[in-house]
């Protein structure tokens, strides 16, 4: 399926449909695409005498549209999009194009020209994709192209004609008749993309987007001068200009390749280009970025008066046409005056944009988990499992916030694709969950992280706000973020907080369900009849155990306090292969068994104190006996991977060993070790 890949690679994009079709709203939103609605003001007014085929004149209104609203939103919304979608459907016949009557008698006009004949119905669509710089500058990208489709009427009579105009369908639809509805009955043949007619050529679109989002970024593209596109010949008729986001935007520029923009055929408002400037680059010339600054020097401009002169370098295949969008957009306000426009000079030393990214990625990575936290802590991935549909106010409501702030955590967290948002014509969007967060942020999802999350919210968050005081000193900040030493905070989870042990035996429950199945599946051990999970806590990991490995007991030795509350976490299916020990691994003798489970404790200890664990489980095994460690294990150079060197930020007193740290320590070859890399 080509649209999912494209689908994902908009996720988190503010993509904006030009459009007030309820038609082309819903074409795109069941094809899964996420995106704001916000109509063109643009008036369909262009001289169609001016065009030389009617597919120009449907491309050409669908960019202005287009156009319309990417300039438009910065200014009037506040917020710069990064893809504009316009659309324009148009029908032809006998030289003639119909667009939506104006009346009654212009609708029985045009279905009396259309009875008995083939037509065409042509959807021009424009893709803009913006990227907001710095200095309010915001560059434009287009893609155009357009689809057509031929309809067959049947010989209508005038009862059925008058009818079918009384029905009231005709009025807001090109060529006076809607397929999709009672006007489907008009129709002997369609030859073509159905949606096409129905105002959104969905298939070709998507084709589009792959071309750009999936083709174009293989490395060898991106090393490459410029991004090229195939492209179906018969309907390319357009322009690409740049390469969309994520793609490198990296050749140095030539001054001679500046498009030249000839004033005296600058396009007036409404107006097409008279003639385009044709500006064929070969295809190792420069891919610039285009500057258009909001305001020029006298002042602000009236945006909705700039059009767009294309220029476009074609180089025509049989097989695949390919367009080499190298090219300049320069813009000019209707008084043919030419608006400052850089162009910027790309030198080689220049840093790319994947680099820039994954800058940005990283200071917005903590937003991202402080999203995630609260949404999660304030339930609302519970709140739209039960309740899908929900539009802002109404989460706001229940979940006893304000409405704008729900609102902006709602949408940040479409972005993250924690969220789905429904865009509804004229209304406010609703929400609801995507897969992700139905199966891993639900509160009694099977996978639920909530636990976790809650954790990593409640103690790990305010241990990385000391970073630099952990840094500094080497020392765990817990004193500062808690008021407390990590002595007393370990005294209060295990034995004063009833409270604080539940959210920390939750964490612990909700990773290990997550991680456990794949660690109990990792090694064949069908020689072990008996396991003991040191740590064990819940009991989670030691069910997956049971679950994999019918002739397995396992039995979890853990602290009395957590013992006692391990009831409470029991799964709803079991066959006591599963028991509990209360102890304490570094005091008490261990329960006797052929493989000792450690997974995840090995990091929260001294050097000092892991070795005493480990002598204690060489003692306790004999010959057959074997260890299997489940840690986030060092790379051997400590270079990764980063959520372990990451987890040892927080300065615990324990650290994250390489697999022969462990294996280095004081086991004497008493058993076989199982170790299993726990980093995702
Ligand atoms: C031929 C045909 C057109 N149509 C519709 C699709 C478009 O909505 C409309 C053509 O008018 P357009 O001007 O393309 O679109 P619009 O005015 O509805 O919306 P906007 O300009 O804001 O983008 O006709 C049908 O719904 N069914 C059909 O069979």
């Amino acid at each position: 399926m080509v649209l999912n890949p494209v689908i994902s690679k908009l996720a988190g994009k503010l993509v904006v449909l030009a459009s007030a079709s309820p038609r082309r709203l819903e074409i795109l939103s069941n094809a899964g695409l996420r995106f704001e609605v916000v109509p063109s003001w643009f008036k369909e007014t262009l001289d169609k005498g001016l065009f030389k085929a009617p597919h120009e004149y449907a491309v050409e209104t669908a960019k202005q549209k287009a156009l319309e609203v990417a300039r438009r939103m910065p200014f009037k919304h506040l917020k710069t999009p990064d893809i504009v979608i316009g659309a324009d459907t148009i029908v032809t016949v006998d030289g003639m194009i119909l667009e939506k009557p104006v009346d009654k008698e212009d609708a029985y006009r045009m279905l009396s020209s259309l009875s008995g004949k083939e037509h065409s119905v042509f959807t021009g669509v424009a893709i803009v994709v913006c990227h907001e710089k710095e200095n309010e500058e915001v560059d434009y990208q287009l893609i155009e192209f357009y689809e057509e489709t031929k309809v067959k009427f049947a010989d209508l009579s005038d009862n059925m004609l008058w009818e079918y105009i009384n029905s009231g369908e005709p009025m807001d639809k090109a060529g006076g008749y809607g397929i999709q509805a009672l006007g489907g009955m008009l129709v002997e043949y369609v030859h073509g993309d159905f949606l096409n007619v129905v105002g959104f050529p969905l298939n070709h679109f998507c084709k589009q987007l792959d071309l750009i989002y999936n083709r174009c970024t293989s490395s060898a593209d991106q090393e490459s001068v410029s991004v090229r596109l195939s492209h179906n010949s018969s309907h390319a008729t357009s322009i690409l200009t740049q390469p969309p986001p994520g793609l490198p935007a990296q050749s140095s520029h030539s001054p001679s390749s500046k498009a030249k923009h000839n004033p005296s055929s600058s396009p007036t408002q409404n107006s097409p280009p008279a003639n385009y400037t044709h500006h064929t680059q070969n295809s190792s010339s420069a891919n610039p970025v285009h500057k258009v600054k909001r305001k020029s020097s006298e002042g602000e401009v009236d945006e909705s008066s700039w059009m767009l002169v294309n220029s476009l370098s074609k180089h025509t295949d049989d097989r695949e046409a390919e367009f080499i969008y190298n090219t300049t957009l320069p813009l000019v306000a209707s008084s043919g005056q030419v608006i400052e426009l850089n162009v910027t000079e790309h030198e080689d030393s220049e840093p790319k944009k994947d680099d820039l990214q994954r800058i940005i990625d990283l200071m917005d990575g903590f937003k991202a988990s402080k999203a995630l936290f609260t949404a999660s802590k304030m339930c609302v991935f519970d709140l739209l499992q039960s309740r899908p549909g929900l539009d802002a106010a109404q989460v706001a409501q229940e979940i006893k916030a304000s409405v704008k702030g729900t609102a902006c955590l709602l949408e940040a967290c479409v972005s993250l694709g924690l969220l789905k948002s429904k865009p509804r014509a004229c209304q406010k969007p609703v929400y609801e969950n995507t897969d992700l967060s139905s199966h891993f942020l639900l509160s009694d999802a099977p996978f639920s992280l909530r636990g976790y999350i809650q954790h990593c919210n409640d103690t790990v968050w305010p241990l990385f706000s000391h970073l630099e005081s952990a840094v500094r000193e080497g020392a765990n900040q817990c004193e500062k973020a808690f008021g407390k030493t990590s002595k007393d905070m370990f005294q209060d989870t295990f034995y004063n907080s009833q409270e604080a042990k539940l959210r920390f035996m939750n964490a612990m429950h909700s990773i290990a369900k997550v991680t456990g199945r794949a660690v109990a599946t990792a090694f064949d051990l069908s020689s072990f009849k008996t396991a003991c999970d040191l740590g064990g806590c819940t009991g989670a990991m030691a069910y997956e155990f049971t679950k994999a490995h019918p002739g397995l007991s396992v039995t979890v030795f853990d602290l009395p306090a957590v013992v006692e509350m391990s009831e409470h976490f029991l799964p709803l299916h079991t066959d006591n292969r599963v028991s509990f020990v209360a102890g304490d691994f570094f005091k008490d003798d261990l329960p006797k068994a052929d493989l000792y489970i450690l997974a995840r404790i090995l990091h929260d200890w001294p050097d000092e104190k892991v070795g005493i664990l480990l002598s204690k489980i060489a003692n306790a095994c004999t010959a057959g006996c074997g260890l299997l460690l489940s840690e986030i294990f060092l790379d051997e150079d400590r270079r990764g991977p980063s959520r372990g060197l990451l987890q040892a930020l927080s300065m615990s007193e324990g650290k994250q060993s390489s697999a022969t740290d462990v294996t280095d320590n004081t086991l004497n070859n008493t058993c076989d070790i199982l170790m299993c890399n726990a980093h995702s």
